[in-house]
């Protein structure tokens, strides 16, 4: 399975410790974003990540910012994409099990690293139910 990461500013030690987790389980990784804390724009990364998604290049994604929202916002603006924003490994399940997330958000300013991946690797082992939950996945995309 391939996975493509990205990050800002917010996220270099979040992005490392789930790279080494994905990399350890023998995941494909693509890497985005910056491994420096100097201040870059979340955008730049969350669109190269979605575009892989979007472009079916990677199975699933991962975006981290400080709070998780403007990268999870720049990543749903893709066809096709997604991005669910989680906090607990719970609301990571349900994103997959529910909603069929493709892309996983991360709050790195509001999450602990190991949180962070444990939140990843219950994202990337939970299906999507399907039944009820296919009906409204599917609305989603119908404006
Ligand atoms: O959380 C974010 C976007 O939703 C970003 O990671 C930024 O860190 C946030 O916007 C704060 O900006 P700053 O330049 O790090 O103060």
């Amino acid at each position: 399975m391939k996975i493509a990461i990205g990050n800002d500013h917010a996220g270099p030690e979040y992005k490392k410790a789930i790279v080494e987790m994905l990399q350890k389980k023998g995941y494909e990784v693509v890497k985005y974003g910056t491994d420096s804390f100097d201040s870059v724009d979340y955008p730049d990364f969350g669109h190269q990540v979605a575009q892989d998604v979007e472009d079916k290049k990677v199975d699933f994604g991962i975006v981290i910012c400080g709070s998780g929202n403007g990268i999870a916002m720049t990543a749903n603006k893709h066809q096709g994409v997604r991005c669910a924003l989680c906090w607990t490994t719970e609301i990571a399940s349900l994103a997959r099990q529910h909603n069929d997330a493709n892309i996983i958000a991360i709050p790195a300013r509001y999450t602990a690293v190991v949180q962070a991946v444990e939140m990843v690797e219950t994202f990337l082992k939970t299906a999507f139910e399907g039944g009820r939950h296919a009906n409204r996945v599917n609305k989603i995309a119908c404006m």
